[in-house]
């Protein structure tokens, strides 16, 4: 946490710019104990330092990092820090207001005409990858509305404040969540009820492998939301429940079936400490290739790409663009048993815990890798730096969108075909 609050009240200048490049020494404080993330730090030869002193890299608990960016906190950055996180990341990680905000996205570019924003039967055609969703209870009279067209599906209920499969529950009757209501002294009066929740609908039809439930985490890198430059990093995986899947009401409160968290999936009599549950998308790949095809398996890898870029523009416009700062977000998506991905949810800090060797390595070339990338080649924090990272400093991550480039690339492709057409007048 960042004790002292005022300790530098304007921008430093840089005090690395005044040294040689043989006196630089980077210090960094990191919130977490994670060896994965103190072996890279101390691998790159850099010195611990607490909060209170003057740091070039701050790997924070999202909490700190709002101390932080607080406007009570007095504190301003320098050139010479960077820190892991957006001010208001929870535009994209908070499971309301994602929701909120692609659903508003969609809206614009509908009202906007944008091809994008094409509708059919009631559904997005393009923009249909998060689950029918209500935020609870200030949309409580929508959901009924919604859940009377269809009342054999069933919907997932998650508290909006809390995580790893807490306070989550699956509901198929109308009268279980009123008497959830009652029985949790939460009735649906948006006055009175103290947690929101968030109730989607429940993806009843997802693929499985072995007969179980499985769900992709993903890492994406954001150096900057404006213009928008995103990464997704190649070595994703899988996460399977170790029950098999069943739809049956009598296993509709079973989480072994239903939550593919490993911190719930741990706690199972059957979980595997060896592999933890967990196959690479590389694996996933092939096998689908194998099982379904290889045009059919490019086309959901082309759509979760899609669906990444698409949450991100939705908040682009409305995240704190700080110079300092970068993010790795961890997507978690279902895809379903027809091969469509479904955004479930974008954590702010995904898990740095290793459950497994190949946990180890994986995260260990993450963090190596988004630090590669997010600072300039020298390796010392420089908030002024272009944030054009070399091919090389990629490493395992692979550009997903780079929106200044791509717009002079846009120009460029313009001016050929400008140049191509009075080339042809005279
Ligand atoms: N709409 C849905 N359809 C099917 N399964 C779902 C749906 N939403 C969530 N799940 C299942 O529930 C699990 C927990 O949901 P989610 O990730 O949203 O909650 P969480 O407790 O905040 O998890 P985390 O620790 O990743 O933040 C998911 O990993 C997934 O297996």
């Amino acid at each position: 946490m960042v004790k002292s609050k005022t300790k530098r009240k304007t921008s430093k200048k840089s005090r690395l710019s005044n040294n040689t490049p043989s006196k630089i020494k980077v210090t960094f404080c990191s919130d977490l104990e994670k060896s994965v993330l103190t072996n890279n730090f101390e691998k790159r030869g850099w010195q611990q330092v607490t909060p209170e002193d003057d740091w070039n890299f701050y790997w924070a608990g999202i909490q700190t990092c709002r101390t932080l960016f607080s406007l009570d906190s007095g504190y301003r950055m320098g050139d010479h820090q960077t820190i892991n996180h957006f001010p208001n990341h929870y535009e994209l990680t908070r499971k309301d207001l994602l929701v909120k905000n692609i659903k508003r996205y969609r809206k614009e570019l509908e009202r906007e005409g944008n091809p994008l924003g094409q509708k059919q039967n009631g559904k997005y055609v393009y923009l249909d990858f998060i689950p029918v969703t209500f935020v609870l209870p200030a949309d409580y009279n929508m959901f009924v509305e919604e859940y009377r067209k269809n009342p054999q599906s069933t919907w997932i209920m998650k508290p909006v404040g809390k995580s790893q499969g807490a306070g989550i529950f699956l509901i198929n009757k109308l009268s279980k969540l009123k008497r959830w209501s009652r029985e949790s002294k939460a009735p649906f009066n948006p006055s009175i009820v103290k947690e929101t929740y968030v109730i989607s609908r429940y993806i009843d039809n997802p693929l499985l492998i072995g007969g179980k439930k499985f769900d992709m985490r993903l890492y994406v890198l954001v150096t900057t939301f404006r213009p928008l430059k995103a990464y997704l990093f190649k070595l994703g995986f899988c996460r399977f429940c170790t029950v098999k899947y069943d739809t049956s009401i009598q296993e509709l409160d079973n989480i072994f079936v239903h939550l593919t968290n490993v911190s719930v999936q741990r706690h199972g009599g059957d979980y595997n400490s060896l592999h933890g549950g967990k196959l690479s998308v590389d694996n996933l790949r092939l096998y689908l290739e194998s099982t379904r095809g290889k045009s059919v398996t490019d086309k959901l890898f082309e759509t979760i790409n899609w669906l990444i870029i698409h949450s991100l523009k939705s908040v682009s416009y409305i995240m704190a663009n700080d110079k300092h700062c970068f993010e790795c977000y961890g997507y978690d998506i279902i895809i379903d048993n027809s091969l469509k991905p479904w955004l479930i949810e974008v954590n702010a800090s995904p898990s740095l815990t290793s459950t497994t060797v190949n946990d180890r390595i994986l995260k260990n070339k993450l963090v190596d890798n988004i630090l590669s990338l997010v600072l300039p080649p020298n390796g010392i924090p420089d908030a002024k730096w272009s944030k054009n990272p070399s091919p090389e400093a990629l490493g395992q991550f692979e550009l997903l969108i780079d929106d200044e480039n791509l717009s002079q690339d846009a120009k460029s492709k313009k001016n050929v075909k400008l140049r191509q057409k009075s080339i042809r007048k005279k």
